[in-house]
């Protein structure tokens, strides 16, 4: 069924098309999968492996075996992205692009025609091995036909801004992309205005209050902001008839807040430090308790403590999803992987340098010590699993020296010079020294991971899971940190174990949804070409 444009006011500046139903590209025949009109019902042994260490520190491995039954709802419904930020550069180039694509532009540039495309999109532009055929060749399928997914044409967009500049002109303000492109949108984003938005100055860096012409009245957290955000939720998703609501930040990056006992440390105390105005409480805060209460899945593309304990309390007592931190675009989804090679081929990583430059918004708010910090921390830690996993190189405790550092230099604008030196110990004392030069188009990588993060937090929505045949189903943990691939901080529920490498994230999400459809994970083993 072809999208076709929702036009609605100005204010929400939803565009968008109808959920399109289409029929399942693969099918599992298996006595543990049930396909009804409604829902892909399974059974799914999933095996691990239990590890007790000896008293003479030897280990016993036990396999264990676990039954779940998944649940996936196959009606996709119609969905609405709200993006907090929605003025800026990541926001107003991932319209642009799902505009773009919804309408199968082509457009002129200096080296010739460009035509849409998700590329840098793992739900849109990558795949996932099903199986082999008979005679062994691998079958590859597109991620977004593993299960029944929200496709982005269709997302309606919407979202919110400090700054009152109408999609158009933001885009301008941009300078993403392309004069052509943006001449074939135009005249769609110039209908599209933020909603106003909660302004707290002490969250952001000072140098962004000349663009702040679009706040709501307030500087500091209070139980009106909660439900005015609350009623621009409601009123979005009555306004374009939507099914499901999923709310981005991609607004700037706001300091760490810090952690109150009293205040921030439960749901009640932050419930109470919102109504009493507690100046601790930042906005993207705010926007998740607003969201969590109107159902609307949170996710934080910024690297700020958005989830407090006390938020993160609110979401597990509301059943409300939420996610994040900070998109894994660039120089640090590089190094996540860079550094799981290293590691895991026994090269022994002593130090990382890792320095960037760029000249976007983005980089302006982060010439702010306070909101660089937010960046640092999370800039920093996305080796410490690679590392604790390789006891071999390295000691309890040990780890590589890391630095990051960020400069403002208005000249690159959006295209973000990265450059990053690896130093290894290698055989016999020798040393290995790799130099990465990375221009990243900061925007253009950013919006098809806003892309990814909404589609399959749209997609946990319909999932479920039940470990006996009896009984309700329920979802996942309100942490999504099946969203971990995309993220540079992964959140995960209290208490587990944080994951970066990017190859096991990605596996992590991938097996995930095999097993919604009754599949082992891919073990990559292919004992049909080994034994025979
Ligand atoms: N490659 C990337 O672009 C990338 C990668 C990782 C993380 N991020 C993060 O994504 C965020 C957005 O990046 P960007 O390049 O689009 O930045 P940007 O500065 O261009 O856009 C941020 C927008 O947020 C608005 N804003 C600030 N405070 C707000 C509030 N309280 N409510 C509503 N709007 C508010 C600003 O007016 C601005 O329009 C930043 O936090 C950045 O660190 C970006
Ligand atoms: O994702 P990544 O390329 O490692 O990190 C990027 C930083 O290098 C950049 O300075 C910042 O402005 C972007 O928001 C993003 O966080």
């Amino acid at each position: 069924m072809a999208p076709h444009a929702n036009g609605t006011s100005a204010a929400s500046g939803a565009v968008g098309g109808s959920a399109g139903e289409k029929t399942p590209l693969f099918t599992v025949q298996s006595p543990d999968v049930v396909y009804t009109e409604d829902a892909i019902k399974t059974q799914y042994a999933y095996h691990t492996t239990e590890v007790t260490r000896t008293p003479d520190n030897k280990f016993v491995a036990v396999p264990k075996s676990q039954t779940y039954n998944f649940k996936v709802d196959r009606k996709v419904g119609k969905v609405g992205m709200m993006l907090v930020g929605w003025g800026g550069n990541n926001g107003t180039t991932v319209t642009a692009g799902i505009i773009a694509n919804r309408r199968g532009l082509v457009w002129d540039t200096r080296e010739g025609k460009r035509e849409a495309n998700y590329y840098g999109s793992v739900v849109m532009g990558s795949t996932i091995k099903l199986g082999t055929d008979k005679s062994g060749q691998e079958i590859n399928i597109p991620f977004h036909d593993m299960l029944p997914m929200a496709h982005p044409n269709d997302l309606v967009i919407g979202g919110w801004d400090i700054s009152g500049l109408g999609l158009a002109e933001s885009m301008d303000r941009a300078c993403v992309l392309e004069p052509s492109l943006k001449d074939l949108v135009r005249k769609e984003m110039a209908e599209m205005k933020p909603l106003p938005s909660i302004y707290y100055p002490d969250f952001i860096a000072a140098n962004q209050e000349d663009r702040a012409d679009n706040v709501i009245p307030g500087s500091k957290a209070s139980w009106d902001h909660v439900e005015h955000l609350r009623k621009d939720i409601r009123e979005f998703k009555e306004k374009n008839d939507l099914d499901k609501v999923i709310v981005l930040w991609t607004a700037n990056t706001e300091r760490y807040a810090d952690i109150i006992p009293g205040i921030n440390d439960t749901a009640d105390n932050l419930i109470n430090a919102i109504k009493s105005g507690h100046e601790e409480v930042s906005p993207s805060t705010v926007f998740a308790v607003a969201s969590i209460l109107e159902n609307a899945p949170f996710i934080n593309g910024s690297p700020q403590n958005t989830f407090v304990p006390g938020a993160i309390q609110f979401a597990e007592k509301h059943n409300a999803f939420i996610g994040g931190d900070d998109f894994k675009s660039g120089q640090t989804k590089m190094k996540s992987a860079l550094v799981d090679f290293m590691i895991s081929a026994g090269i022994k990583l002593t130090s990382i340098a890792s320095y960037n430059h760029l000249g976007n918004n983005d980089g302006k708010n982060l010439s702010s010590q306070k909101q660089f910090r937010s960046k640092e921390i999370s800039k920093s830690n996305v080796v410490d699993d690679m590392v604790a996993a390789n006891s071999v190189l390295y000691k309890e405790g040990e780890h590589p020296d890391h630095t990051v550092v960020i400069k403002y230099m208005p000249a690159v604008g959006d295209n973000k010079r990265a450059l990053d030196e690896y130093y290894a110990e290698i055989f016999l004392g020798g040393h290995q020294t790799i130099s990465l030069f990375n221009v990243c188009e900061d925007s253009l990588l950013a919006s098809p991971l806003i892309i990814d993060l909404v589609v399959i937090a749209d997609l946990m929505t319909r999932v479920s899971w039940k470990s006996e045949a009896s009984g309700d189903y329920k979802g996942f943990h309100s942490v999504l940190s099946v969203l971990s691939y995309m993220l540079k901080a992964p959140l995960t529920p209290p208490g587990t174990p944080v994951v970066n490498a990017l190859a096991k994230q990605r596996a992590a999400v991938t097996n995930i949804f095999r097993a919604c459809v009754g599949l082992q994970p891919e073990s990559d083993m292919t004992l049909e070409h080994k034994l025979f």
